[in-house]
């Protein structure tokens, strides 16, 4: 899917910084910006302790550690489903913490985002269930179908455009959940544990869809738990720690 996001904002280096380290000095253009943030739920512990995070347009950056360590609140702090306690949350130029209404509806359009229990409609088709996202966003008829197609097929799932979600693997279900996230052709992609149910197999063919989408210039930030995927690829690491991010 050509078309996706400009080649020209791939960027390969993440710049991270813990609390005490400066914003990197560069003129590329920030996707995400974490500053200074705090989450703390109710009646909780904070589960991230004043972070700061920077990354550019086009980078790739895995999210690791353990369980309860704060990694899906990390992303959901991201698409604006949980709102930092202290502190600022800026994506692709917008500050979350002023956005509301319409415009934070239009942001999340601009957010690819992968679930690791698909969220699939078990009653529409592998093509309906990419459709209706496209539908909910208000493309036309004729726009839909420009898209459907390029979509399913970088996902390899052409050929079954007519299956029902049941009818399908783990790895394709997961395919059809990622088709859903990047049809509307995101800058940003947010997977929270994307290969949690996949075996190594699929979970590389789901890290490759990612990587393509990467090299097409998309900003993509993977949840995972999987150390051996980390390793097989080639990207920065942060780890949630203790309501820190570490660099490693
Ligand atoms: N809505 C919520 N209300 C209260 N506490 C929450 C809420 N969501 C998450 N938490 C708590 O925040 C901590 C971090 O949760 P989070 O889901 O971000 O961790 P995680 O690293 O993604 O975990 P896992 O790898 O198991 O998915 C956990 O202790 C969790 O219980």
């Amino acid at each position: 899917m050509p078309a996706v996001v400009s080649k020209a904002a791939t960027e390969k280096s993440v710049h991270l910084q813990d609390s005490d380290t400066q914003q990197p000095s560069t003129s590329a253009a920030a996707m995400v910006q974490l500053r200074s943030v705090t989450k703390t739920y109710a009646q909780g512990n904070s589960v991230l302790l004043d972070v700061n995070l920077y990354l550019k347009q086009g980078e790739f950056l895995f999210v690791t550690g353990s369980s309860g360590s704060g990694k899906s609140t990390l992303l959901k702090l991201l698409y604006g489903q949980e709102i930092p306690t202290q502190g600022e949350v800026i994506v692709d130029q917008c500050n979350l913490g002023v956005l509301r209404g319409d415009r934070l509806s239009l942001l999340r359009r601009r957010i690819g985002i992968v679930f690791q229990d698909y969220k699939l409609i078990p009653q529409r088709t592998v093509a309906e269930n990419v459709i209706v996202v496209l539908q909910a966003q208000g493309y036309t008829r004729k726009e839909i179908q420009r898209r459907l197609e390029p979509t399913l097929k970088l996902v390899g799932l052409l050929k079954k455009a007519d299956c029902f979600p049941d009818q399908l693997s783990g790895g394709e279900q997961q395919r059809v959940g990622i088709a859903r996230a990047i049809v509307g052709t995101p800058p940003l992609i947010l997977a929270d544990e994307p290969t949690g149910n996949l075996d190594p197999d699929n979970s590389w063919q789901v890290m490759q869809i990612f990587q393509k989408l990467n090299s097409f210039g998309a900003t993509v930030i993977v949840t995972t738990h999987d150390e051996q995927l980390v390793r097989r690829c080639n990207h920065r690491v942060i780890q949630v720690r203790n309501g820190q991010l570490h660099q490693i």
